[in-house]
């Protein structure tokens, strides 16, 4: 029996995938073997033994303590580009909404209640106050186009705007979805001092922290529009302020509303609405819990922010699934392990990535208890199990 714990409510579209004779799943598992999480804060959370796999139904693991996982030999997933068609139908709405003054006006329009007859003429009266810009024809530039930056540049382009992207991780996968008429911007300067909106796709790491601070929006074009659907803590939201109370900056729409933020005119606070679709949602817990469970049930990795991605078909009776350091001789040691127990190895693998590495061995018959503490002894070896 698999023990899944849920740190936020996962959609039973995704949960409803595990055999309940074989998996419980619930808030309160004491010693869990898999944990399923959104966007609950992990960094204080006090990480079981027992824990083999962390399942983010999400993009963002900024919420998970993903180095001090890998020193336990916990496998943390994410579900990359589940979401993204979520997110990107929410950076157009942001768009639209940062132009046409659509929030403010909302609520104006509401205090013309109890005006009777008079309300049509008001409405017209007053209307100019939320006079903006059309989207088309201006300049948008898309900074990180993963999952969503791409989509959101691609669909950009269909609303008639010019769009500039920057991303000089990009993987040829995710460029061969790219629109060839997005312009590829050399460097961010050029999208600060170009672009009419600016929207942020990039996850948040200490290299993109705060990366939108007092510098980078003083030289922005004046009255430019800055979009945050990635993570609060790339933008110096101080630093907006002052912009937004200058007349530099036009509008900051944000997923990630902060006190300081809230109350200001020129601030658009949506509550972390980007993924919050029944699409999205199911998409991420099927995703998430296709992952954790070919990892619980195969030892097999796919989609993993810490370890390599490592997929084998079953071969033999047992599967010794171990997580070491990437340094030598770690798979002679395993070997000889295995072969001193009698056992034969049917098949082998192993994937490096960074520091760790990872190594499944199918053999010929069960793994005996002694053979397990021996390979866990060895210098290097985080973690082992036979499946
Ligand atoms: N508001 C919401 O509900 C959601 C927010 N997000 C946030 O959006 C971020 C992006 O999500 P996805 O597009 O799905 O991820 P992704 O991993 O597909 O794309 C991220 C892209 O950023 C690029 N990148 C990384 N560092 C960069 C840098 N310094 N400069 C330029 N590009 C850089 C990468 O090369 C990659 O192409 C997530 O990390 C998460 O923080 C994701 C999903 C939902
Ligand atoms: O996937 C992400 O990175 C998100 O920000 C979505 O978060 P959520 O799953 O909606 O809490």
């Amino acid at each position: 029996m698999f023990h899944i714990k849920t740190l936020n409510p996962i959609s039973e579209v995704g949960t409803g995938r595990l055999p309940a004779d074989r998996y419980t799943v619930a808030a309160d598992v004491p010693a869990p073997d898999a944990v399923l999480v959104r966007s609950a804060d992990m960094h204080t959370y006090d990480l079981e033994d027992s824990l083999l796999a962390i399942g983010r139904a999400g993009a963002g693991v900024n919420n998970i303590p993903v180095d001090i996982c890998s020193q336990h030999g916990i496998v943390v997933f994410n579900t990359p580009g589940a979401n993204a068609g979520g997110v990107k139908e929410m950076v157009l709405c942001g768009l639209l909404l940062s132009s046409r003054k659509v929030p403010a006006a909302l609520q104006w329009v509401q205090t013309l209640k109890g005006r009777g007859d008079e309300v049509g003429k008001l409405v017209e009266k007053g209307k100019k106050q939320f006079v903006g810009p059309e989207l088309a024809g201006k300049r948008l530039g898309v900074i990180g186009l993963g999952a969503i930056g791409i989509r959101v540049a691609n669909t950009a382009r269909h609303l008639g705007m010019e769009v500039m992207g920057y991303d000089p991780y990009m993987s040829v996968d995710a460029a061969w979805k790219m629109s060839r008429a997005i312009i590829h911007a050399k460097d961010l300067a050029e999208i600060y001092t170009t672009c009419d909106y600016i929207t942020l796709h990039v996850p948040y790491t200490k290299d993109t922290a705060a990366m939108i601070d007092a510098q980078v929006i003083a030289s922005m074009k004046p009255g430019a529009r800055i979009l945050n659907f990635a993570r609060g803590e790339l933008v110096d939201s101080q630093a907006v302020l002052s912009a937004l109370d200058s007349g530099h900056l036009g509008c900051y729409v944000t997923d990630f509303p902060q006190d300081c933020l809230l109350g200001h005119p020129g601030v658009v606070a949506i509550p972390h609405l980007g993924a919050s679709t029944p699409e999205s949602e199911d998409n991420c817990a099927v995703m998430a819990v296709e992952e954790l469970r070919d990892y619980l049930e195969n030892g097999n990795i796919k989609n993993s922010v810490n370890l390599p991605a490592a997929t084998m078909v079953r071969s033999g009776t047992a599967r010794l699934c171990v997580i070491h350091q990437n340094i030598p001789a770690m798979i002679s040691s395993i070997a000889a392990a295995v072969s001193d127990a009698g056992l034969n190895v049917e098949n082998l693998l192993n994937k490096s990535r960074g520091e760790y590495a990872y190594t499944m061995i199918d053999v010929n018959a069960a793994v005996p208890q002694p053979v397990l503490q021996q390979i866990a002894a060895i210098d290097g070896v985080v973690r082992v199990r036979a499946i």
